[in-house]
């Protein structure tokens, strides 16, 4: 009898047929209040379920007594409590690497949005305030050869750097808990100290994944070090900034703007400051969203499920420990 899987995002149907060669599926286009009991009930047999961004903890493994395998479509897996699929035997994937350029293209987007005010002078335009030459005071400022500073210099982080090296002219200083070598000698990027790369940069851009490390590691003092001219980029997660601190900064002009992909909360709240800011551009968690990259993402996420359900390693396994 092939394996149960469940599928609980929407996927093209090219990747539902290669799972379905393999498997038998359940298949959700995605979850919500109206289905989630239906979903519960079909995991209680499950062998292995393909998705994103649905919390996976204790308390839900509980209702998976048959679970295998749990294949995130993302490259960030802070939705998984990893320590507790592996205490279970169960395997948990995700999707590194396919999504490295498009994320990339997303971030140097934030990038000179922000500093050209593009979304802002977008609006002016078409709400018909262009009637002479532009003043002054809607000038942006200038991104090549700026200073970039990466907070978390690893697949995206390094696709950033090279876009802003070779594309930009810009000097790439990087913070990661470890030396990168290959962006050192590809790029010229150089190691600082966080509170150093803070002090130094036009550009700060925070690309590590979401871990109890890193949750806050931007917060009221880090944005005190910045430039009052500095502009910050936020493609992580949300939770790797104090949101209400980043609010304050750029409030109180501590820094200059800001390019946000992610927040505390997603989808962010209508009551959310950050949304009245005309220096802050805000873009609704699109880092890897094109058709191309999510087709990747998703099929690498089901070969994960199908190699892993005929007794193979799935080429991204995230808990080695488990066969
Ligand atoms: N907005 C979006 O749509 C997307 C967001 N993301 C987010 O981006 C994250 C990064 O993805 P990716 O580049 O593939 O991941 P990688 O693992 O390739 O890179 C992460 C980098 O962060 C560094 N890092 C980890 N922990 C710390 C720490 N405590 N302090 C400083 N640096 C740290 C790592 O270096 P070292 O180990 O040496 O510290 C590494 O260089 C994902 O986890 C996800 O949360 C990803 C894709 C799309
Ligand atoms: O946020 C997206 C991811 O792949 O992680």
């Amino acid at each position: 009898m092939n394996p149960k899987v469940i599928v609980y995002k929407k996927v093209d149907k090219k990747v539902l047929d290669f799972i379905g060669e393999n498997c038998e599926i359940v298949y959700f286009e995605g979850l919500d209040s109206g289905n989630y009991s239906q979903f519960l009930s079909e995991l209680r047999d499950a062998d292995g379920i393909m998705g994103s961004g649905l919390k996976i903890d204790q308390d839900l493994l509980e209702q998976a007594p048959n679970l295998k395998i749990v294949c995130n479509a993302s490259v960030g897996y802070d939705n998984l409590d990893v320590q507790a699929l592996t205490e279970r035997g169960i395997m948990a994937t995700n999707t590194p690497k396919v999504l490295n350029e498009t994320v990339a293209d997303t971030v140097m987007g934030l990038i000179l949005s922000t500093a050209r005010r593009m979304p802002e002078l977008d609006h002016w335009v078409k709400s018909g305030h262009w009637k002479s030459n532009l003043e002054e005071k809607w000038f942006g400022v200038d991104v090549h050869h700026k200073v970039l500073g990466i907070i978390g210099m690893g697949g995206i982080g390094s696709a950033v750097a090279k876009r802003a090296h070779f594309g930009f002219g810009m000097d790439i200083i990087y913070h990661n808990r470890s030396i990168n070598i290959e962006a050192e000698q590809a790029f010229g990027a150089t190691y600082y100290s966080i509170d150093d790369l803070l002090a130094k940069s036009d550009f700060v851009c925070l690309m590590t994944p979401l871990t109890p490390q890193t949750e806050k590691m931007i917060g009221k003092r880090e944005f005190a070090r910045m430039k009052d001219t500095a502009i910050f980029i936020n493609s992580s997660r949300g939770k790797t900034v104090d949101e209400e601190a980043l609010i304050d900064a750029l409030q109180t002009g501590e820094i200059l703007a800001a390019g946000l992909d992610v927040y505390v909360d997603e989808p962010i709240k209508l009551d959310n400051p950050l949304l009245n800011m005309k220096n802050v551009v805000t873009l609704p968690h699109i880092g890897s969203a094109t058709y191309e990259t999510r087709f990747d993402m998703a099929m690498l996420a089901a070969t994960n499920l199908v190699v892993a359900l005929q007794g193979e390693a799935p080429p991204t396994l995230l808990n080695s420990v488990v066969k």
